[in-house]
């Protein structure tokens, strides 16, 4: 699966210039892996997906999904895919197998077959028991996978996955987690996983892409994009938010320190071995005499692949993106 320079635009009216969604987006999946959108609210990764998806067309770029054109055979690739949207797709009134049996219809699968498809899917995913309850009897997480389920019917060769996780409490979420593991290995497919969580993006992804503003900021493994960061993230956060600059220049001040910086209401730092640097910064500030509210170092996590290549932090990105939204609705 491949996008290649996917340029998006959405109108907004009133007299203002279009809003550029998807501004020049590329990044290729092996086939059989899982391949990971990872990006705050408002970054692209759903316009992307409707795109790959036959959903929405672009402005202008191609997409490749199962090696078939997605702007010249969009029927074929409605063929190859299974789509599992953040909104539940099964009927509530329906039981888990009712659900099945009716995917399998829509896809034109002979009734055996569909039922042998559906019995093996609700085993997989654990639901065999619930099987014959109406949807509505079901947990969250039940639904979710009974949703990915359904998804995966007719066996596509690519699976679209949209924020497979998200209303999810964490015991829920870690078990998506191991059947979204199990279903790849098992299934043999490509999957798109678009996510906002770091975290998973970490630990569901062979590859992932970051994407930002609509742009593809860095791509390959989880491993590889932390490695590219040497040493450990320190971050201090002074107990008055006003002395942020002289706290940013008491750390700046410690030669171990590099890439010195603000990020929210901490003073962010890189040092090949934090543990042993975040003394010094913390007798600097003493020195310097701006009390401190709180001090961490943590290895390099996607969060600081992000800010090295944005300059700001996830979070902060989220923030902003909600805030923007808020505003929008309020003009
Ligand atoms: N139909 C639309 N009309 C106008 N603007 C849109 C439309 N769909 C998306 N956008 C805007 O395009 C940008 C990218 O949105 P997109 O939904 O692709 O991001 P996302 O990364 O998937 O975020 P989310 O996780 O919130 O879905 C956002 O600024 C969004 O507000």
């Amino acid at each position: 699966m491949a996008a290649r320079d996917l340029v998006k635009t959405y109108p907004q009216g009133r007299g203002k210039p279009p809003l550029t969604a998807l501004d020049g987006l590329s990044f290729e999946a092996a086939p059989g892996t899982v391949f990971g959108l990872l990006g705050p609210n408002g970054a692209g990764k759903s316009t992307t997906v409707k795109i790959l998806s036959t959903l929405a067309r672009a402005d202008s770029g191609r997409a490749f999904v199962a090696g078939i054109d997605v702007g010249a055979d969009p029927a074929g690739v409605r063929r190859a895919i299974g789509f599992v949207a953040q909104k539940q797709v099964s009927d509530p009134m329906d039981t888990g197998l009712e659900n099945l049996l009716l995917a399998g219809r829509l896809h034109g699968m002979g009734a055996r077959r569909a039922r042998e498809r559906a019995e093996e899917l609700l085993d997989r995913f654990g639901l065999a028991g619930a099987a014959r309850r109406q949807v509505k009897t079901y947990s969250g997480g039940m639904i979710r996978k009974l949703d990915v389920a359904v998804g995966l019917m007719h066996r596509p060769r690519v699976l679209f996955l949209d924020e497979p996780t998200t209303g999810l409490d964490p015991e829920a979420r870690a078990e998506m987690w191991a059947e979204i593991e199990r279903m790849a290995a098992g299934e043999r497919m490509t999957v798109l996983l678009t996510t906002h969580y770091l975290e998973e993006a970490d630990r569901l992804a062979a590859r992932l892409a970051i994407v930002d503003g609509g742009r593809v900021v860095a791509e390959g493994s989880p491993e590889q994009l932390k490695s590219e960061l040497r040493g450990d993230a320190v971050l201090v956060q002074p107990r008055d938010r006003a002395r942020l600059p002289e706290a940013r220049a008491a750390v700046g001040g410690v030669s171990v320190f590099r890439e010195v910086g603000i990020v929210g209401r901490a003073v962010h730092a890189r040092a090949d071995d934090g543990g042993a640097a975040l003394p010094q910064a913390l007798a600097a500030l003493e020195a310097a005499g701006v009390p401190v509210a709180s001090a961490t170092v943590s290895r390099p996590s996607l969060d600081d692949v992000y800010l090295a290549h944005t300059g700001r932090s996830f979070a902060a990105a989220e923030e902003r993106h909600a805030r923007a939204e808020a505003e929008g609705v309020a003009a």
